[in-house]
């Protein structure tokens, strides 16, 4: 019998942002994921652990894929999943048989896609500083595109397609100057910083000239990421327009009109209650309705168009399982009390906290509490004071050493930049679907660790 379920807390549903729609409060008071009881996810896997909830994953790569696919017919339209925000080969897997194709960035990420048998041609390589066997393995595989990000790869990248007799098919990564995101770190369109070829310094248009200069490289097109976690669409828009118009004047230049535009990825998401994330419907028909009306004042017809959310799909869909340990009231600088909550694991698991002062939030997961909340902190078990993993959250007063804690939407940029600092092996991945759960990352243990120390 299914068990009764009521809301985790005020205003905040399973479904709604920030929890996966597999997520909700039994009336035991315990937190399920895909109708598993956190208490047996914690008893069967340890913590910590992230958990992802798959049917959600799958169904915010299903939106993206068909809000773009209905607002830009007859274009083609290409969603590319960010593996950067989290690989795996189940998520592969799961992100292929919705429609989607794989962004890798590095070796690591395509060899994940490889395994986990993605055909080449729905793999795309980035990089600003690929290595010569990494454009040799695209190159093998058969990628479908890799998109060059510095005037030197352009004859890197051709000179390797040489070697192995083939043509290599490239986008150029330009930047627009659109300076967006979450966070300084992680915005990409600004000129004072590593990636692309400034459009407006001309760097753009000396290496399509140079792709275009070498018959081992066929130039489909031209490839724009902003920034990530933006939260405006306008950002996008404004991008699009920029690339579009370099689209025209290589045209008039050179007589060849590319075929396909990547607009990026970097769609924001919420992490905390009441947040609202871009809306893939919405952005997909601001995005249109701009390429479609730039092409019509520039008279160029309208291109194929992909993107690349990475965290827009995957973030929402995982949360993190810690168990509480130690629980110490402070007091805060600014005179009021302030309750610290350890748990077992911490910036390793966790360093977007850290790295961009970025901001969760946490509930008890494993019971109810009907006592009063009280301003907390939780902090993880790393010799830092900056180890938080939530700067501030209202947490019931009676927490306490052996709950369970929820973190939501750490699906993206968890995992994937987890560190073993202190020696601290990394958490595993657990899929939850029907009722079901399973590895798709093992735990690393204190062996795991040791393995790699040769004395
Ligand atoms: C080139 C490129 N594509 C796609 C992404 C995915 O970004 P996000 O996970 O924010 O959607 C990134 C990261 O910002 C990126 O650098
Ligand atoms: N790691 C970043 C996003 C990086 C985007 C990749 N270009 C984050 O956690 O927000």
């Amino acid at each position: 019998m299914e068990a009764e379920r009521t809301e985790i807390q005020p205003g905040v549903g399973a479904g709604e942002p920030p929890w996966s729609a597999g997520v909700a409060r039994r009336a035991t008071g315990e937190l399920e994921v895909a109708g598993v009881p956190v208490s047996d996810l914690a008893g069967r896997f340890g913590t910590p652990v992230y958990v992802l909830d798959e049917a959600d994953l799958r169904a915010r790569a299903r939106a993206y894929r068909d809000a773009f696919t209905r607002e830009l017919a007859p274009s083609s339209v290409h969603v590319y999943y960010a593996g950067k925000a989290f690989l795996s080969i189940a998520v592969a897997r799961w992100v292929h048989a919705e429609g989607l194709r794989i962004d890798t960035a590095t070796g690591g990420e395509l060899a994940v896609a490889l395994r986990a048998g993605i055909p080449g041609a729905d793999i795309g390589m980035h990089g600003n500083n690929k290595s010569d066997a990494e454009i040799d393995r695209a190159l093998a595989a058969g990628v479908g595109r890799i998109v060059v990000d510095s005037l030197p790869e352009v004859a890197r990248v051709a000179d390797a397609a040489a070697r192995r007799g083939v043509r290599a098919p490239v986008m150029v990564r330009v930047t627009t100057g659109v300076h967006a995101g979450g966070h300084e770190y992680i915005s990409t369109a600004h000129e004072d910083q590593k990636f692309g070829l400034s459009i407006a310094a001309g760097r753009a248009e000396e290496a399509v000239a140079a792709v275009l200069a070498r018959p081992e490289l066929e130039l489909l097109g031209l490839h724009s990421h902003i920034g990530s976690q933006v939260l405006e669409a306008e950002a996008f828009t404004v991008a699009a327009r920029s690339v579009l118009e370099l689209r025209a004047r290589i045209a008039e230049t050179h007589g060849v009109l590319v075929g396909e535009v990547d607009l990026g990825g970097g769609y924001g998401v919420a992490y905390l209650p009441g947040e609202v994330p871009l809306d893939p419907a919405m952005l997909a028909a601001e995005l249109a309705r701009t390429v479609r009306e730039v092409c019509a004042e520039l008279g160029t017809d309208v291109p194929d168009v992909s993107i690349e959310p990475g965290r827009a799909i995957v973030a929402p869909a995982g949360c993190t399982l810690y168990t509480v340990g130690t629980v110490k009231p402070v007091r805060a600088t600014d005179g009021a009390d302030r309750l610290y909550v350890s748990v077992d694991g911490g910036m390793s698991d966790s360093i977007r906290p850290a790295l961009y002062g970025a901001a969760y939030t946490a509930t008890i997961a494993s019971r109810a509490s009907a006592a009063p909340p009280v301003r907390s902190r939780v902090v993880g078990k790393h010799c830092e004071s900056g180890d938080i993993v939530v700067h501030d959250v209202d947490l019931p007063a009676d927490v306490a050493a052996g709950d369970l804690l929820a973190v939501p939407a750490t699906g993206a940029y968890g995992r994937s930049m987890a560190s073993q600092y202190n020696l601290v092996p990394r958490p595993g991945v657990v899929a939850v679907a029907g009722g079901e759960a399973r590895a798709v990352i093992r735990r690393e243990t204190e062996e795991d660790v040791l393995a790699l120390d040769l004395g």
